[in-house]
Order: C-alpha cells, then sequence, then structure tokens
C-alpha cells in the first residue's frame, strides 16, 4: 500500500479530468486516460449473504439490517448498513427516456428525471450517510501512485459463481437492500441486468473523473451501463476515441438516469471535470461483470486497501471501530 505519509498533492492547473499524481513529493503532471446520524455499533450478524428483497412494508427492521465484513485488507473489519425508512416506489417518476443525440456509434438514452426531488434527497442522505466510502490509492507502476478525486465504493460479485468468495483478493460484498431495489428498477427500465452497483461521491468541484470508458474485456461486449446522479449538476462530456471533435456535453442532475449502451464504451470516452465550484454529488453505476476479474477489478480500484470513511457531520471522516 502507499505510503501517504510521504506523498504531497499536485496542484492542477487546467480543466478537467485528472487524478493527482504523486511520485514522493515530486510533482509529474497529469494521467491522461481514460441530516448526519451519530456513529453507530454493528449489529450483530454474520451472514455475508444479503437478503432476498422484499417490499419495505414487509420487512422488519432486523431483518432489513445488514452487516457486511470486508476482506482481509487494512480495511477490513465490519460496517452496518441500516434499514431505509421510507418507500423507494414512490421515488420515481415513471417519465420515459428521452431522445438524445444519437451519432452512428454512440447510444444514450437519458431518463430526466428518474426520481422525484424528494426520493432524490432521501436516497441521498441515506446512501451518503450509511455506505462506507474510500479514498482509494494505487500504484500505476513503479514509483507513480495515484489517488481517486473522489470517495467510491463498490458492492456485487460477478455472474461466475464459481469460485469460494475467500479466492478473490477481496471480500465481495452483497448489493444492500436499497441499492438492490434501484438496481431492479432500473434493469426493468433499461433492459438490462447487473450485479455489481459503484458509487462515487463527488465533495465539491475539485472531485472529478478523468477521461475513460467503462470497456474491461470483464463487461463482455457492448456492456450497458446506467448511471443514476442525485445532488448537485455536474457536467458529463462524452467524446468519440479516435476523432475528439466528435464532442458532447450536457448538464446531468439530480434525479437523472443516464443508460449508456451499444458501441458506447467501445467508441467512446467520457469524463466529469473538474469545477470552480459545484455541490456535493453521488454517481451510482450499474453494471454486470461476467467473471472475476470484474470482481477483484472493482473493489482494488473502488474500495483498496485503506481506511474507511463515513459522512458525519457534514464531511467525511475516518470511522472509528464503533463505526
Ligand atoms: O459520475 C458520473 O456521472 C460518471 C461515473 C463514471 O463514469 C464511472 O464511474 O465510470
Ligand atoms: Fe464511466
Amino acid at each position: 500500500m502507499t505510503d501517504t505519509t510521504l506523498l504531497a498533492p499536485i496542484e492542477l492547473s487546467d480543466d478537467d479530468s485528472d487524478e493527482l499524481i504523486f511520485v514522493s513529493s515530486v510533482k509529474l503532471g497529469k494521467r491522461k486516460s481514460s441530516d448526519s446520524p451519530k456513529p453507530r455499533k454493528a449489529l450483530k450478524q454474520t451472514s455475508l449473504q444479503a437478503a432476498p428483497v422484499t417490499p419495505t412494508a414487509d420487512r422488519s427492521d432486523a431483518a432489513k439490517a445488514q452487516l457486511i465484513q470486508l476482506g482481509q485488507s487494512p480495511g477490513s473489519g465490519s460496517f452496518a448498513i441500516h434499514p431505509h425508512i421510507f418507500d423507494l416506489e414512490a421515488a420515481f417518476t415513471r417519465k420515459a427516456a428521452k431522445p438524445i443525440i444519437k451519432p452512428p456509434d454512440l447510444d444514450l438514452l437519458l431518463f430526466k428525471p428518474l426520481m422525484t426531488p424528494e426520493g432524490c434527497s432521501k436516497v441521498y442522505s441515506y446512501l451518503l450517510n450509511e455506505l462506507p466510502w474510500y479514498k482509494v490509492k494505487y500504484t500505476v507502476r513503479k514509483g507513480i501512485d495515484i489517488v481517486t478525486p473522489r470517495y467510491t465504493t463498490v458492492f456485487g460479485q460477478d455472474d461466475t459463481k464459481t469460485q469460494a468468495l475467500s479466492r478473490y483478493k477481496k471480500r465481495p460484498r452483497p448489493i444492500p437492500y436499497l441499492l438492490e431495489e434501484l438496481k431492479r428498477h432500473v434493469e426493468s427500465i433499461s433492459g438490462a441486468t447487473y450485479n455489481f452497483v459503484l458509487c462515487n461521491f463527488y465533495s465539491d468541484g475539485k472531485d472529478s473523473i478523468s477521461w475513460h470508458s467503462d470497456d474491461e474485456a470483464f463487461l463482455g461486449p457492448q456492456p450497458t451501463i446506467s448511471s443514476l446522479s442525485l445532488g448537485g449538476a455536474r457536467d458529463f462530456y462524452i467524446k468519440h476515441k479516435a476523432d475528439g471533435t466528435d464532442k458532447h456535453h450536457f448538464s446531468l442532475q439530480d434525479g437523472d438516469l443516464l443508460v449508456m449502451r451499444g458501441k458506447t464504451q467501445e467508441r467512446y470516452l467520457h469524463s466529469i471535470p473538474k469545477r470552480a465550484v459545484a455541490r456535493p454529488r453521488i454517481n451510482i453505476t450499474f453494471r454486470r461483470a461476467i467473471n472475476t476479474y470484474g470482481t477483484d477489478n472493482y473493489y482494488k480500484y473502488n474500495v483498496g486497501d485503506g481506511p474507511i470513511y463515513r459522512f458525519r457531520d457534514g464531511k467525511m471522516c475516518l470511522a472509528d471501530s464503533t463505526d
């Protein structure tokens, strides 16, 4: 794991994109690419299996609470995810998808919005306060370490079901109830199925995601990726890999669901550039990984080896052992 105490962040002068690069305090440049509840004690329940999702009203609080155990990394331990006490079904607008600019290889659907403002606010607060968040550091090559410029977390497991959970590099975690219910709704309107839920928290305009495509082999050909935005609006950019002149951007606002399909990942890059000012935002992407590489990759880059952060008293804090 990277020794962060030796490292100093690099100030980025321009736009967009990029993730901070650390090289033992030496500036290298940018990587091109691609209501606050009090801390609560963990609940006593050890199953790694997510209980089946049933309508909210049918489940007792105890049954809805989940305790999830992490793998063997320094971030190991357990965290509880408490039940949500609102009806998610009432949060959806049932609006049809809006047509969006469609060059031949760009296949985007936009549900604008998928969720009501009240629904968004409840889901946003719940996820921000209940999920364990991480600030992942990773090494791209010897001496070059990256700090992901946003908080991340992930849940799910690839399709294989062929290997024991303990054989993964990090133990996969079941999808929490609310995210599972969201996933089911998104599946029903996007015509695809998913086994991973990846979450990003952009705390302000300095948080970003650099140019990349979600085209890893473990997603299979022409993956459908659905992306839900909650909280502050951010600009979403997308450009052709070969010909950057085919470039589009639009604002992703509270409750919007963007579905990326077909050749979009194969042919296009997308990003959320840095901004001088931006309100906090959560983004949730739903994906399907077909093999174990997907599980290892997603936990490496979205959980990593560092500590858990919890959102407390209006800011991200290192979680303590009772949290
Ligand atoms: O935050 C967003 O809207 C985009 C997130 C994204 O592209 C990703 O997680 O791969
Ligand atoms: Fe992406």
